[in-house]
């Protein structure tokens, strides 16, 4: 049984775009996807379970557990979502593909890889992250981790606002079931078998997943197309907005397009 989540949204036709944050954040991270796409798409944000708004799972998820609880919310709007999901968000929007296929009309993912699971390092530093969070609390903590989110170029106005926004976001324990689901996803023996269309971006000054494997991630899927964000870290989609969303927008209407019929008259 999956939990409940809290959600944002805006717009009220076209197809389902449902928005699922990385680790240190919530729906306040999709701010600019939820203004400007909202003219195209039904835009919905979470706020993942045990994070802002949402309430604590009862227990920990796994990444089937977060892919699941996706899937129902999904279930909650009607049919199917294209679903844009940002570094831990994109991992899983990967699964959440991979265990329910009739619900992914296409993937957005940014700033993402195929888990930290698949090198021990980083599987290593992600769970060391919510002793962190449990040493410093929210405030010290996202001081601390925000800054490194974005490009060193990033306006200040940009930095608070990661920073604020990662500190009324996480909390104990959501943030340690989510590092932990995170640790222990390693994606790439299932990223071939998924046949759904893909948009990989990835911000030309990540400095947490790094070009490399996002550049890995579209290569392993079978129908990918792979952008680099110009002037963008690890949060391309709100630190370049409009060049995220003009890509985003471009692949929307190239999945949606309906096959042309022959004319009636
Ligand atoms: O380290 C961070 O907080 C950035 C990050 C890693 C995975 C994710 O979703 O965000």
């Amino acid at each position: 049984m999956s939990a409940p989540v809290h959600t944002v949204q805006a717009g009220d036709r076209g197809p389902l775009l449902l928005c699922l944050h990385g680790i240190g954040s919530s729906s306040a991270a999709f701010a600019p996807q939820l203004a400007e796409l909202s003219a195209h798409a039904r835009v919905v944000a979470w706020d993942a379970p045990g994070y802002a708004m949402s309430p604590d799972p009862p227990g920990p998820l796994d990444l089937d557990g977060y892919a699941d609880t996706a899937a129902a919310l999904i279930r909650s709007h009607g049919a199917s979502a294209h679903v844009l999901g940002v570094s831990w968000g994109g991992v899983i929007a990967l699964r959440l593909a991979a265990r329910h296929p009739g619900l992914v009309d296409s993937l957005i993912v940014a700033d993402s890889g195929p888990g930290s699971g698949t090198d021990p390092a980083k599987a290593d530093a992600m769970r060391a992250r919510a002793e962190e969070l449990a040493g410093l609390g929210p405030t010290a903590f996202a001081e601390r981790r925000g800054p490194r989110l974005v490009s060193p170029h990033a306006p200040p106005a940009l930095v608070r606002h990661v920073i604020d926004t990662m500190a009324t976001a996480v909390r104990l324990p959501g943030y340690a079931y989510a590092a932990a689901s995170m640790a222990s996803a390693d994606l790439r023996g299932e990223l071939a078998d998924l046949t759904v269309p893909a948009l990989v971006l990835c911000g030309d000054q990540d400095r947490v997943t790094g070009i490399e494997a996002s550049q890995a991630l579209a290569g392993a899927l079978h129908k990918a197309a792979y952008v680099i964000v110009k002037d963008a870290g690890h949060l391309a989609n709100q630190e370049q907005p409009a060049h995220f969303n003009a890509w985003v927008r471009a692949h929307l209407d190239i999945v949606t397009e309906q096959p042309k019929g022959p004319s009636c008259l």
